[in-house]
């Protein structure tokens, strides 16, 4: 706030509207004390005076002092555009926020209500208002404020729409935060530049309005001190006093033309980049624990915190769903990472997403089950799943800058997610616990950096705090999709370092997904390689690594740099992943395969011993040579 306001002081234009519209604020505040007559009173003898001692800006028709009528117009003014803007924030925003984020049949329908509201013209719908509600200041800016709530709302889905896809939101989604929650202190907070600066120029619009409707008699009861009505009042005397309009006119152009230089100043400054503006209350989280859930199925297997059984996921196609994960199963046991490995759209990041309910619009899991700590995922609703992530699973994601929240200080994340699955913390608590997780990421100096906001660290500083955001809860599974992919080598391996280390330390399950083998080796003690969607092969990394069965594992292998230098060609694999439209009858990889035969393209092929390939034996083998010949030629 300070750094704004600083900004908005450095700047010559926005710092005068500002001093404006605070000195117009002032004087409606002020108004009583302010003027020096009674802003009513009438004096026959002395209509129509020009400016002089007594009466500085002269007197009008009814001998009526004018600076006093327009000191209290200042009030009128300011209570227009307050009321209109406020109403129309508090109807348009919250809807338009829901509409977006929400999405579906909410959106479709506030849309088309919208769409009918666009169709009465504004004025018409001022004019009906008033007609039903009756003439009065109140009734003509409820009007206005309904024509100002749809530009909001309109605003606000837009605005919605665009942050629901960024990975905060599903960070914070993933770490358990209610619908509630996410939309009131992570969404609507870095809405606020924008509705800032909107509202702002709506003021001066709201204004103008008001200014008009009092002009033609539909704003304040006749004689009250309004600038509308002071213009319309001075237009029939202005041949025997020229002076007359100018007061209220000059007030009407410059209050509006301060409010519309603030709103772009504001806009210019907060452009470039904002910074926490919520009120620091301490969120009033909900207690959820799994006490609520008593259908959850026990699994047997204590010692597996996560186990994922013929999982399917598919999207709407043009001509029918497409599958794009087929029947996965994994199992993952405490303090073992698991690597999701494979190429780009082998279905590695919605089988993590679907894990933790957050699949994209439209994605649905159409077979399989999911248990997390014995409780099934799949089918649940969002309240229940809400209890399951953050405090059960919790995800890590890519880029860590888009990860966090850019308005919020990282204490007030760490903290919201630690309140979140601890409702009953008190503040000095919550404060320790944050310190403690970012110790055990390794942030330097924790107490410190509670302040700062996700600007002030570098990727690597980033990402271990979003690691601290995943932990807060003690998960008992943490999915790390391309943790290390934003970040250089040296901090990639101290961040796989650090995971290994809370793993051990901890316990935490962790599936990690990538399409780097080079960090399968580093982090992970078993590997499912994927392939369009399906786990092709499943083995111990060390088993993996010595003896891969399936062509397309050793495939990836094999284009794996060693580091040895030399001036060959690293192999590639030959073709790339079909579209899941287009997918190989048989075997889903024989298209790029050196050792298919025809046996593979006649039906889909098992997986059989941690292994999808008929050929898994040692027929291959044969083949191999050609495959690498093969590759080396690509
Ligand atoms: N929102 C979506 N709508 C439709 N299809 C999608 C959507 N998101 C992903 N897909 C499809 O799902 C398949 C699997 O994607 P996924 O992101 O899981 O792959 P991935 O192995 O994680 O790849 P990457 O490493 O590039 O993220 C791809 O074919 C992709 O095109």
């Amino acid at each position: 706030m300070k750094r704004v306001v600083l900004q908005l002081l450095r700047r010559p234009a926005t710092a005068t509207a500002a001093g404006f519209v605070l000195a117009i604020g002032v004087i409606a505040v002020l108004a009583p004390a302010l003027a020096p007559y009674d802003p009513l009173t009438q004096d026959y003898a002395r209509t129509l005076e020009g400016p002089s001692a007594d009466h500085l800006l002269g007197t009008d028709y009814l001998g009526r002092d004018v600076l006093s009528r327009l000191v209290f117009g200042a009030r009128v003014a300011a209570q227009a555009s307050l009321q209109t803007v406020s109403i129309a924030l508090l109807i348009g925003v919250p809807l338009g926020l829901i509409a977006g984020y929400r999405s579906g049949w909410w959106d479709r329908v506030m849309m088309r209500l919208l769409d009918v509201a666009d169709a009465i013209p504004g004025l018409v719908l001022a004019f009906a208002v008033i007609a039903v509600l009756g003439t009065g200041l109140t009734n003509a800016m409820i009007a206005v404020s309904i024509i100002f709530s749809m530009n909001f709302m309109r605003l606000s889905r837009a605005l919605a729409l665009g942050e629901r896809e960024r990975l905060y939101v599903d960070a914070a989604r993933t770490s358990g935060l209610t619908q509630r929650n996410i939309l009131l202190r992570q969404i609507l907070p870095n809405m606020a530049a924008p509705l800032i600066v909107q509202s702002t120029i709506f003021m001066g619009t709201a204004l103008l309005i008001e200014a008009a409707l009092s002009f033609l008699g539909l704003g304040l009861e006749t004689g009250s001190a309004s600038w509308g009505g002071m213009l319309s009042g001075s237009t029939r005397w202005q041949f025997q006093q020229p002076f007359l309009p100018w007061p209220p006119g000059l007030a009407i152009t410059l209050t509006v033309l301060a409010f519309n230089v603030l709103g772009d100043g504001v806009r210019d400054v907060l452009a470039g980049g904002t910074r926490d503006r919520t009120p620091r209350r301490r969120p009033r989280v909900r207690a959820r624990r799994a006490a609520a859930q008593p259908s959850l199925a026990q699994l047997p297997d204590d010692d597996v915190p996560l186990d994922v059984r013929g999982l399917s996921v598919a999207f709407p196609g043009e001509d029918g769903d497409v599958e794009v994960v087929s029947e996965v199963s994994i199992r993952v046991r405490r303090g073992e990472a698991l690597g999701l490995v494979g190429e780009s759209g082998s279905g590695k990041t919605m089988t993590g997403r679907a894990v933790l309910g957050i699949l994209p619009a439209g994605g649905a899991v159409t077979a399989g089950s999911i248990h997390v700590d014995g409780a099934q995922i799949v089918g649940r609703d969002e309240a229940a799943l809400n209890d399951v992530r953050g405090s059960r699973v919790a995800m890590v994601f890519q880029d860590p800058m888009v990860a966090l929240s850019p308005v919020h200080t990282i204490g007030r994340q760490v903290g919201q997610a630690v309140r979140n699955h601890a409702p009953t913390l008190s503040r000095a608590d919550v404060r320790r616990r944050c310190v403690e997780l970012l110790e055990m990421v390794r942030i330097a100096d924790p107490e410190a950096r509670l302040g700062d906001y996700p600007h002030q660290f570098s990727g690597g500083m980033a990402q271990r705090i979003v690691i601290a955001l995943a932990l807060a809860s003690n998960p008992s599974v943490l999915i790390a999709d391309e943790p290390t992919t934003a970040l250089d080598v040296t901090t990639q391996q101290e961040i796989l370092d650090m995971l290994t280390d809370l793993k051990q330390r901890l316990g935490t399950a962790i599936v990690l997904i990538t399409h780097d083998l080079g960090v399968v080796a580093d982090a992970c003690d078993r590997a499912a390689v994927m392939y369009a969607g399906q786990v092709v092969e499943e083995a111990a990394v060390d088993d993996l690594f010595a003896a891969p069965r399936h062509p397309y594992t050793r495939a990836l292998l094999a284009a794996m740099p060693t580091g040895a230098g030399g001036d060959d060609r690293l192999p590639t694999i030959p073709g790339r992943v079909p579209p899941m439209t287009a997918l190989a009858p048989g075997c889903r990889f024989a298209p790029r395969c050196a050792v298919r035969t025809d046996a593979c393209d006649a039906a889909p092929v098992e997986l059989g011993a941690g292994v999808r390939c008929l050929h898994a034996g040692a027929a291959w083998q044969a083949g191999d040579a050609a495959h690498e010949r093969r590759s080396q030629v690509q």
